[in-house]
């Protein structure tokens, strides 16, 4: 069997494949047709299924009915959570890696939460999802990073009212200092890793530095859920759709030292973002529900792992928690801190060359100088167990 994709006077692209010695041309213009009659065809391992309508062009390149693509292996630590519980779902569906990926989810909690876990296995399982080929729940995290392609890391403990994030750093480290060494030993040495369990930039340094053998661009920590809430923010601000607001940066720590900076943000009239609102956004969320952001954390769970595999759209750039080495901007090295940052192929790079004023600057100190603060305590922690 040949085929040859080719690009035609007209900029339509056509596909020609020989069949049992017929020629198939097929037509990619964007459209939807009606009913045809369905022809598969296998080309490089890959199962096409093409409507025929019954003219030599005008056919659409339809592929969702069949998923021949190698699962991809997703763990989520903490499944058992209420991020995981709003998260699971939408990675499962299609939401992030596609339509025609499909996926196995493996679970990570505590031992005790295993019984809640098998109900969200169950749940998950009863919603038939086609993309999903497999749950599997555990406790042991070699169990669960075994060969696997991206970890979410949700599972720590959440801060509660009247709680400091810096509260959370004792508990939470040493979690990720564990999992960091059993990542190393049995994941997919280009697995990458998203961490959202806070203080999530020191949880993601702490990990990175124990996951000796996969590079540390592999990591990154979760800034954009402030992102959206600076994007959402402004957007309300001026009266136009969240979409329109582009390219807030978050600088620096997930806390309430974070800089939001709407000064480089396309579709602003000049006004900046109430820092106090988006600095302390997560503690008014848990001063309101009780319990910490979910719905909102696991959204911008998905439009981070969105970007990380599928690329920032052209002229765009998102902001993340990524290893500071190498930076323009100052920032001392070794600290997971959160940058506008563009992505292809699964690989970041740092938006270089952005003006930034004497105002900024301050601000950007300040959240490095709690990050170096940060990382310290956390190794002091570490090395006295
Ligand atoms: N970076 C960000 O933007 C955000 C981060 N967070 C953080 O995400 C984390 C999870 O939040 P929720 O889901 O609301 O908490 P949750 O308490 O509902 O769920 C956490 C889950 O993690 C599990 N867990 C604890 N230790 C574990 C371990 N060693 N291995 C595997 N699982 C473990 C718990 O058993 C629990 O099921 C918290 O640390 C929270 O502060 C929350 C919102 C936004
Ligand atoms: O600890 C918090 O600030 C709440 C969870 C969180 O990180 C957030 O909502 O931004």
């Amino acid at each position: 069997m040949s085929h040859v994709y080719k690009r035609s006077i007209s900029c339509h692209w056509t596909f020609e494949v020989e069949v049992e010695g017929m020629l198939w041309v097929h037509r990619w213009d964007r459209r939807a047709f009606g009913r045809r009659r369905h022809k598969s065809v296998e080309v490089e391992d890959m199962l096409w299924v093409h409507r025929w309508d019954g003219r030599a062009f005008g056919r659409r390149r339809h592929k969702s009915d069949v998923h021949t693509a190698e699962p991809l292996r997703v763990c989520v630590t903490g499944a058992a959570g209420q991020i995981a519980y709003s998260l699971l779902y939408q990675l499962a569906k299609g939401d992030v890696f596609g339509q025609d990926q499909p996926v196995i989810l493996i679970l990570l909690d505590i031992p005790v939460m295993m019984g809640a876990l098998g109900g969200v296995a169950m749940e998950l399982q009863d919603c038939a999802l086609p993309l999903l080929k497999e749950t599997i729940a555990t406790d042991d995290p070699k169990v669960a990073f075994k060969d696997i392609d991206l970890a979410i890391m949700v599972g720590a403990m959440p801060r509660r009212e009247g709680m400091l994030r810096k509260d959370l750093l004792k508990a939470n480290v040493k979690i990720f200092e564990v999992q960091g060494k059993a990542i190393d030993e049995v994941a997919k040495k280009d697995v990458r890793v998203v961490v959202v369990g806070n203080p999530a930039n020191t949880n993601c340094l702490v990990m990175s530095q124990y996951a000796k053998t996969i590079p540390k661009e592999n990591f990154s920590c979760l800034t954009r859920l402030d992102q959206n809430r600076a994007q959402a923010q402004i957007a309300a601000r001026l009266n136009v759709k969240n979409t329109e607001v582009r390219n807030v940066i978050i600088w620096g720590n997930h806390s309430s030292t974070q800089f939001p900076d709407a000064s480089h943000a396309k579709m602003t009239n000049g006004d900046s973002v109430t820092e106090r609102t988006v600095q302390k956004r997560g503690a008014a969320v848990i001063a309101a529900r009780k319990f910490s952001s979910a719905v909102s954390a696991a959204k911008a769970i998905c439009d981070h792992v969105r970007d990380l595999w599928n690329g920032t759209k052209e002229g765009e750039w998102t902001s993340m928690g990524v290893i500071s080495d190498g930076n323009s901007y100052g920032v001392p090295d070794n600290v997971m801190y959160s940058f506008p940052v563009r992505i292809k192929n699964r690989k970041w790079e740092f938006v270089n060359g952005l003006s930034v004023s004497d105002f900024a600057r301050s601000k950007m100190e300040a959240t490095a100088n709690e990050l170096v603060e940060e990382r310290d305590t956390a190794f002091q922690f570490l090395s006295t167990e």
